[in-house]
């Protein structure tokens, strides 16, 4: 997957290829790798001269925070890796830096003189290194690429840049999304000779990472087709659940199993893959999890695997005991952990969501299109598997996308996919997009208010047509897609502004359903239950209660971030408890839990009015920006340890109003 760069060109031979190819289009023969001649092509075309500095975005300190947020994840996996890597490179002067799929860069770590001269071309963190702002760059190569990339010295388009070396890897998720990239920058006399190499490490370490993080709740089998691969950074992962069903396989299992991208949102059964049954492969890693088995693939190829299941795994699969029993048999479960989360599943007791659940229930399989609306962390993305798995397209892929995570400039080819040579930098074979990955079952799409303009004509003509046409294609791809979409914005009020078509509001919004905040449903208790059952941070989460002094501060508690906050909440009292505890206390909750006024929250047996919380956690809705101070701000960031989206909420103000306020005033 990497670009061969073998370059005989260098310092000022390199530096008069380029003039010769800028001036007069000479095309180098040899000495150049094609990455590098495709980029340059790229920034002609986009007009660049090679002796600007670039055209930085206004990136505020503000964007660099919502950046951050919008990829915690990333970050969280990466931070380690990143310093793991800059140990490897610390006597080479060079830095190791993050970018999100944009390009901009999050995080970076390197050695204090080298970081003071790349600062001085703006590589840094909050600074776009989008091939469009920076010309040719390895991070913003390596993005469009989808490859891995390094551009040395002279082969940066614009002159300033010629100070640097630069090597990256693009990072994506297990779906195939593209999440970003890791750069290892140095000085342009000190290129090292293996730094490529060590990104590509980097970004597996990562990818792995999370994939694992991802998937702690169900069986990994992490396999190769040589028993020495098993353990090292080429064996693939592949994570099965409960009924043995395939829910994700990484980049490089993909690869070992030669699955493309269009089959990666429908893996099927593992036995469907494999001739050994699931069953017997899982009691083998019971008796003896360090064993190295022997697995036969159904094209007779065998591969070399390992097994490891997670305590959540085991009482999923014991839980599942009818799902068991056919797994045990040998057969292929025709509906998988996830396939059961269905509307009666969803239904916990709130009169509230039980009417939005009846209602879902009764436009489901009718090609009405359902818009959820709720709070952030509310259930909305769980609401909508439930509705498609309580369908007649149950059985066909469910595909996700969250609309506000792609970058604008990705979202058209990664929705609708392209052809092969449709741009520059375009993956030889093409790629299949999200909405034809979604053929026969359902596309969720998350977050529909901050779709851009541009696409929401595209999406439109798509509904109406039933049609796809990637990118660069003549000829028009029929679909068959049942749609549901959310968001936590109002769409009626984003449509009079002008920011979302209202012939798309209508072919969206079939049906509204509404699903109520945590904090204004009835059923806290059951809802506690669940989590503390489906959590994979206690052996018996089963056998765990919640003392009633726990309960009532549960119970008291506004929560901002509704059950994603629950969820967390209690994931972390179950960390907390000793091998011998049994009972989650007080003791086991985060302070602004503890400090939780009863007055705050209504009993559970009705729904909370604003009159019943007090003024201390009510949030401050219906205020103008401007009457929010900074020492508001403050405390809202404080009590909500800062967590700008319940910050923000409390203090009833857009979230970007808050970055703005905050890119201003801190
Ligand atoms: N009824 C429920 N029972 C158990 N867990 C739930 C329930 N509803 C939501 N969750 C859990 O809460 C978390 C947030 O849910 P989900 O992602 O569906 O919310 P969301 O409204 O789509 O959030 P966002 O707007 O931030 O995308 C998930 O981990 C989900 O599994």
């Amino acid at each position: 997957m990497g670009q061969m760069h073998v370059r005989a060109a260098q310092g000022s031979e390199l530096e008069s290829l380029r003039r010769r190819y800028l001036e007069r289009g000479d095309l180098p023969e040899g000495g150049l790798s094609a990455s590098v001649l495709r980029s340059w092509e790229r920034c002609q075309r986009l007009g660049l001269e090679i002796g600007e500095r670039g055209r930085p975005a206004n990136t505020t300190r503000a964007d660099l925070m919502l950046a951050r947020e919008r990829n915690a994840t990333l970050l969280n996996h990466a931070g380690g890796v990143m310093e793991h890597l800059y140990e490897q490179i610390r006597a080479s002067g060079s830095m190791v830096l993050l970018a999100d799929a944009s390009g901009l860069i999050l995080h970076g770590i390197g050695d204090p003189s080298f970081v003071d001269r790349a600062s001085r071309v703006a590589l840094q963190p909050g600074a776009s290194w989008s091939e469009c702002q920076r010309g040719t760059n390895a991070i913003g190569a390596t993005l469009i690429e989808r490859a891995p990339v390094e551009i040395f010295g002279a082969e940066h388009y614009l002159e300033c840049n010629g100070v640097l070396t630069c090597s990256a890897a693009p990072i994506f998720d297990s779906k195939g999304v593209l999440l970003g990239a890791l750069d290892i920058s140095g000085d342009h006399r000190k290129p090292q000779p293996h730094t490529l190499g060590l990104a590509r490490m980097g970004v597996r370490l990562v990818e792995r990472r999370m994939f694992e993080s991802e998937h702690a709740r169900h069986a990994l089998f992490a396999f190769h087709n040589r028993p020495e691969g098993v353990g090292g950074l080429q064996e693939g992962l592949l994570a099965v659940d409960a009924d043995g069903e395939i829910v994700a396989a990484d980049r490089q299992a993909r690869m070992l199993l030669g699955i493309e991208d269009r089959r990666i949102g429908r893996l099927g059964a593992f036995g469907n893959l494999f001739r050994s049954g699931f069953g017997t492969v899982i009691s083998r890693a019971g008796r003896d999890p360090a064993a190295l088995m022997e697995l036969e693939l159904r094209d007779g190829a065998r591969m070399f695997a390992r097994v490891r299941v997670s305590p959540a795994w085991s009482a999923n699969a014991h839980a599942a005991s009818s799902g068991r029993a056919r797994v045990a048999q040998g057969q292929d479960p025709s509906r998988s952990a996830r396939q059961r989360i269905t509307l009666e599943t969803l239904a916990t007791g709130d009169a509230g969501l039980q009417f939005t659940l009846d209602r879902c229930a009764k436009v489901i399989g009718r090609k009405i299109p359902v818009l959820i609306q709720g709070e952030s962390g509310s259930g909305k993305e769980l609401l909508a598997r439930a509705c498609h798995n309580s369908g007649p397209r149950a059985d066909g892929p469910f595909v996700a996308v969250n609309c506000a995570a792609i970058p604008e400039h990705l979202i058209e080819s990664e929705l609708f996919g392209y052809v092969g040579g449709a741009f520059t930098g375009a993956r030889k074979e093409g790629a299949i997009g999200r909405i034809q990955q979604a053929d026969g079952g359902t596309l969720f799409l998350d977050e529909i208010g901050d779709m851009p303009l541009a696409m929401q004509a595209r999406l439109l003509r798509v509904l109406q047509e039933r049609c796809v046409q990637p990118v660069g294609g003549s000829e028009p791809v029929a679909v068959d897609i049942a749609l549901l979409c959310a968001t936590h914005r109002n769409l009626g009020d984003l449509v009079r502004a002008g920011q979302f078509r209202e012939d798309l509001y209508y072919r969206v919004n079939g049906l509204t359903a509404m699903l109520p905040p945590l904090r204004e449903r009835t059923d806290l208790h059951q809802i506690v239950r669940r989590l503390i059952d489906g959590s994979s941070n206690h052996p018996e989460p089963r056998a765990i209660t919640v003392d009633p002094s726990a309960m009532r501060l549960l119970e008291a508690y506004a929560w901002p971030g509704n059950i994603r906050q629950l969820q967390n909440v209690l994931e972390v009292a179950l960390a907390l408890l000793d091998a011998h505890e049994e009972r989650i206390l007080p003791e086991h909750l985060p302070e602004e839990v503890q400090g939780a006024s009863p007055v705050t929250r209504v009993a559970a047996a009705a729904p909370a009015s604003a009159s019943a919380m007090s003024p201390a956690t009510l949030p401050l809705r219906g205020r103008r920006p401007k009457d929010i101070d900074d020492a508001m701000i403050r405390e809202a960031l404080e009590r909500f340890e800062g967590n700008l989206s319940a910050a923000a909420r409390h203090l009833g103000v857009a979230r970007n109003t808050l970055y703005r306020r905050m890119g201003c005033d801190y």
